[in-house]
C-alpha cells in the first residue's frame, strides 16, 4: 500500500469524499461524513454550479454585495471574491452597507463590514436612512413605537440597497439570503396565503423589470453549513439579532423549519422545489384556474 493512501489515523472515521482525512464534521445538508478540506469544496464548487447554471453573472458585471456584516453576507463576500478569482469570472466586486441608524446593532456590524473591505480588498460604500431619507431608525421606532417597524425598515432598506447600487453604477446586486430564509419566506407566504409573493420569493434573480436586478447565489446553501464555513474558515462577522425585529410570526416559521430539518434535512430544499413546481404551473397558464379556485373553496359557506 503507497504511503498516501492509508488512512491518517487508524479506527478514525474517513472523508466521504477523499477517503483520505479523517472526517471533522457532519454536513448538514446531507449527513455525509466529511474533511475540512472537502466540506470547503464541495461547498464552494456547489455555490459556483449556482451561478453557473442560473447565469446569474457576465463577465465584466459590476456586483454588488449587500453587505450587513452577518454571517450569510460576510460568507457571501469571500467565496465570491475566491471564485472570481479562481474561475475568472471578470467580475468587479464592491460591498454595499446601509446604515439604517440602529445604535447598538448597525454601528456594530459596519465596523465589521469596514475590516472586510480591507481583509478582502473590495472597495465598499456605506448610504444611510439619515441621509436618504432624514430619519434614522432610532428616530422612527421612537415615533411610531415598535409595532411594524420592521416593514418600514424592510422598504426602506430595498430603496436603500437601489440608490447605493445606482451610485456605484453596478449591474447586479448579490444579497446573502440563503436557503432557510427563503424555505421560511416560502412557509411565511402560506399560512399568509399570499399567492401573489408565492410565487415569486423562490426566484434566484429578482427585480429585473426594477432599476437594478437583484440575485441570491446562496439560494441552495444551508445557513448551517455557511455557520460552519464561517467558523473553520475564522472569518470576521457579527452575529447579533437586530435589536428591534421580535418578529414572532417569522419566528414560528423558523423554528418550524428547524424542526423539520432535525427530522430530515432535505425538507428545506423540498419546501423550495415544491415551491418551484408551484410557480410553474402558474407561469403555465393555470395561474386563473387556480386563483378562482382558492378564492371559490377560501369563500365557500362553512357546511
Ligand atoms: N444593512 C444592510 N446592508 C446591506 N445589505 C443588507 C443589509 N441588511 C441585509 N442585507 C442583505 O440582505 C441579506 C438578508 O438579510 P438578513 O436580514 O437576513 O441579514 P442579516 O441576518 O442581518 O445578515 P446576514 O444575512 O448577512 O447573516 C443579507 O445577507 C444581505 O446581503
Amino acid at each position: 500500500m503507497e504511503a498516501d493512501s492509508k488512512p491518517k489515523k487508524s479506527g478514525a472515521r474517513l472523508c466521504c469524499v477523499c477517503n483520505q482525512n479523517r472526517a471533522a464534521l457532519k454536513r448538514p445538508k446531507t449527513l455525509e461524513q466529511i474533511c475540512r478540506e472537502c466540506f470547503y469544496a464541495v461547498f464552494e464548487e456547489e455555490i459556483h454550479q449556482v451561478i453557473l447554471e442560473n447565469q446569474l453573472f457576465k463577465p465584466g458585471d459590476r456586483i454588488a454585495i449587500g453587505a450587513s456584516g452577518g454571517k450569510d453576507s460576510t460568507v457571501l463576500a469571500y467565496v465570491l471574491s475566491e471564485l472570481n478569482r479562481r474561475h475568472n469570472y471578470g467580475l468587479d466586486l464592491f460591498l454595499l452597507s446601509v446604515d439604517e441608524g440602529i445604535t447598538g446593532y448597525r454601528d456594530d456590524s459596519l465596523e465589521t463590514v469596514k475590516r472586510n473591505e480591507l481583509q478582502y480588498g473590495l472597495p465598499l460604500k456605506i448610504v444611510s436612512y439619515k441621509d436618504l431619507y432624514g430619519w434614522t431608525m432610532d428616530e422612527i421606532v421612537k415615533m411610531i413605537g415598535l409595532k411594524n417597524n420592521c416593514t418600514f425598515c424592510g422598504v426602506f432598506r430595498r430603496q436603500a440597497l437601489d440608490r447605493g447600487a445606482a451610485l456605484l453604477k453596478v449591474d447586479k446586486v448579490a444579497t446573502g439570503h440563503n436557503a432557510d430564509d427563503i424555505a421560511e419566506t416560502v412557509l411565511l407566504n402560506i399560512l399568509r396565503g399570499d399567492i401573489a409573493r408565492l410565487s415569486r420569493c423562490t426566484s434566484i434573480i429578482t427585480g429585473e423589470d426594477g432599476p437594478i436586478p437583484r440575485c441570491k447565489p446562496f439560494k441552495y446553501t444551508y445557513e448551517k453549513e455557511i455557520v460552519m464555513y464561517a467558523y473553520f474558515k475564522k472569518l470576521d462577522y457579527f452575529s447579533t439579532e437586530c435589536i428591534y425585529s421580535p418578529n414572532a410570526y417569522r419566528g414560528f416559521a423558523r423554528e418550524f423549519i428547524k424542526d423539520l430539518e432535525r427530522i430530515r434535512p432535505r425538507a428545506i430544499l423540498d419546501i423550495i422545489k415544491s415551491e418551484m413546481v408551484q410557480s410553474l404551473c402558474l407561469a403555465g397558464g393555470a395561474e386563473s384556474r387556480f386563483t378562482k379556485a382558492w378564492h371559490w373553496s377560501y369563500s365557500r359557506p362553512k357546511q
